[in-house]
């Protein structure tokens, strides 16, 4: 039987009534998939709230003596008092908002100027960014699957099974190369900086022999290397650095013809597998506070942004029914058998299946269903096959245009992928992104306790830097000056003594270096650095997203009209010149 169909559209400017219209008031979501299709659930349409910020509907009483920010600006420290007497309530959804500055490690920081006013539009993500899994359980149970899946179905020993995942060892940012089955970090220029053989660190030698050819640079990029760039990826590289070492160690004992590379593949095709058939889903469904951090401030924060007359939408990788349940409990703290679809309420446009980074690539016609909430079926399908869909909007084509006519009405989506959230939807919508790095957090905490020793370091450098310099200049005297036998031997006295000094200062800030790092973390280091340098993961970070922050939630902790500034760039040659 055929469904008529119903056009799959949230009205943004309905949200924004202050606002002019962009270009045309409906903003279509469609994605062009012809196997993988995405699905929606439609929230009811919101009331229009009336138009000015103190008309706001506020979801958060501000406590006695607190302060109150209204737009950017932030009033006095008196309780907001309209002139009935009675308490104004606060436009922050959380009770830390309006504090001067946010923590350290709640902060919102800013790679390129955002201005929340202009934003009519919030998308979130799911995984991993509203719902923060525990990677003590829940990447251990992928882990384990994975290790199940490759006994059972790929020919793997069985020892296997009785191996342990260490889920503090791998981290974001690291590259995966597949053929020589080794683990890199790498600096923003992609040199390598860091590199294990399984869980054995590369000699210097071995380090310049693989990846020390400076003329011909490798793109670190698949098909030979993997990114390790989501916190989903992090039990698989474990994995794989264990196998190197198994297969190092017992040759033979690793099913006929498997080399490193094949190993990485039967390792991903069981992750894969773990993410399709339940293993994962159903464990986290039974049991969700197992597996998810309980995060209180989601429906504040989304009523909040509702309120501000933003429409909120989520895109999500996951299907229906396991969203469903994900919500539940972020949203109304509610498990499998109690769940139903209040937390629909806080969004706009619910799609799930998404199947990202393709969604926001697709400029063909889109399949985009809708969902019984109830059952879960696609309405909209003829006999289960997908039916064409009217139109031929993509989100693309309508929010490119969009972009281009009306420059000022911009959509923000938060996401915990570079690629797959952050760089396909700023580059092919031109949307406006927020990264969510939960590293974030302990990282600024201790990036500040080590600020003393971030500056010795920088004190050994130039040490070390200006005592090169007197040795090259004396050895050019040396070399071409016509000194008679006293000064030569004056001369060369001095560059012993200095090439000591030298020596002294390169280990010790070598030695100190290696102490700041491993206090980030003992094998990787800091995640934003390698070395002294940018890591590649910070420049992707800020190369692709506006904001950077290590919680969604973050946001409540600013008023939805903030104006993000980013600090002032620094050239090198600003550095001695500047005051930092
Ligand atoms: N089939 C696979 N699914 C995976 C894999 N890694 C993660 N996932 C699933 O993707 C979504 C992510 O959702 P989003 O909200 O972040 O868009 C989630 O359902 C994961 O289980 C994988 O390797 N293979
Ligand atoms: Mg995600």
């Amino acid at each position: 039987m055929r469904i008529p169909k119903r056009p799959v559209s949230f009205c943004l400017s309905l949200f924004s009534p202050e606002f002019p219209r962009p270009l045309d008031s409906r903003i279509s979501f469609y994605s062009g998939f012809h196997y993988k299709t995405p699905h929606f659930s439609f929230a009811k349409p919101k009331q229009i709230h009336s138009t000015g910020v103190n008309q706001l509907h506020m979801s958060y009483m501000v406590d006695k003596g607190q302060k109150a920010v209204l737009g950017d600006k932030r009033l006095s420290s008196e309780p907001m008092e309209s002139s009935d007497g009675v308490q104004e309530p606060c436009i922050w959804s959380s009770p830390e908002g309006g504090k001067d500055e946010a923590e350290l490690g709640k902060q919102i920081f800013c790679n390129r100027s955002l201005n929340m006013r202009n934003i009519i539009a919030v998308g979130f993500d799911m995984d991993y960014t509203l719902a923060q899994y525990k990677p003590e359980t829940f990447e251990k149970l992928a882990y384990k699957g994975t290790i199940e899946k490759l006994v059972s179905n790929l020919g793997y020993p069985e020892e296997l099974l009785g191996w342990t995942f260490n889920w503090k060892y791998m981290v974001r940012g690291l590259v995966v190369d597949k053929k020589r089955g080794n683990i890199l970090k790498m600096d923003r220029h992609k040199y390598v900086k860091v590199a294990y053989h399984g869980f054995r660190e590369l000699t210097k030698e071995e380090k310049v022999g693989s990846y020390g050819n400076t003329l011909i640079r490798d793109a670190f990029d698949e098909p030979d290397y993997a990114l390790i760039d989501t916190l989903f990826s992090l039990a698989e590289a474990y994995l794989f650095a264990q196998l190197v070492d198994f297969m190092d160690k017992n040759p033979g004992r690793v099913p006929a013809k498997v080399d490193y590379a094949r190993m990485y593949k039967d390792v991903r095709s069981a992750v894969d597998m773990c993410h399709r058939d339940g293993t994962l889903k159903q464990m986290v469904a039974k049991d969700p506070i197992k597996y998810i951090n309980e995060d209180k401030s989601i429906v504040p924060l989304l009523r909040m942004l509702r309120d501000s007359r933003r429409a909120t939408f989520l895109v999500t990788n996951s299907l229906w029914d396991y969203t469903n349940i994900v919500m539940n409990f972020l949203c109304e703290s509610r498990t499998l058998d109690a769940c139903n679809f209040d937390w629909l309420q806080y969004f706009d446009v619910v799609i799930t299946g998404s199947a990202k980074p393709g969604f926001f690539h697709e400029e063909s016609n889109a399949n985009l269903f809708e969902v019984e909430p109830e059952s879960g079926k696609l309405i909209n399908t003829d006999n289960g096959t997908p039916m064409a869909q009217v139109g031929n909007t993509s989100p693309s084509i309508t929010l490119k245009k969009q972009n281009e006519c009306c420059r000022v009405f911009q959509v923000l989506y938060v996401g915990d992928h570079i690629y797959g959230d952050i760089l396909r939807s700023k580059k092919i919508l031109g949307w406006r992104t927020m990264l969510v790095v939960p590293e974030l957090e302990t990282e600024v905490k201790l990036l500040w306790e080590l600020r003393d020793s971030r500056k010795a370091l920088q004190l050994m450098r130039s040490d070390r830097d200006h005592i090169e310099d007197q040795i090259h200049r004396l050895r050019w005297s040396l070399d071409f000056e016509d000194l008679n036998a006293d000064q030569k031997q004056e001369k060369s006295a001095l560059v012993e003594d200095l090439e000591l000094q030298r020596d002294q200062v390169r280990i010790k800030h070598q030695q100190t270096q290696r102490g700041c790092h491993q206090k980030f973390h003992k094998v990787w280091g800091q995640l934003m650095k390698t070395g002294y340098q940018n890591s590649r993961f910070a420049h992707q970070v800020e190369r692709f997203a506006c904001l950077y922050t290590s919680q969604v939630s973050n946001l409540s902790l600013y008023s939805p009209n903030k104006y993000y500034r980013p600090g002032e760039d620094f050239m090198p040659h600003e550095f001695n010149i500047l005051p930092m």
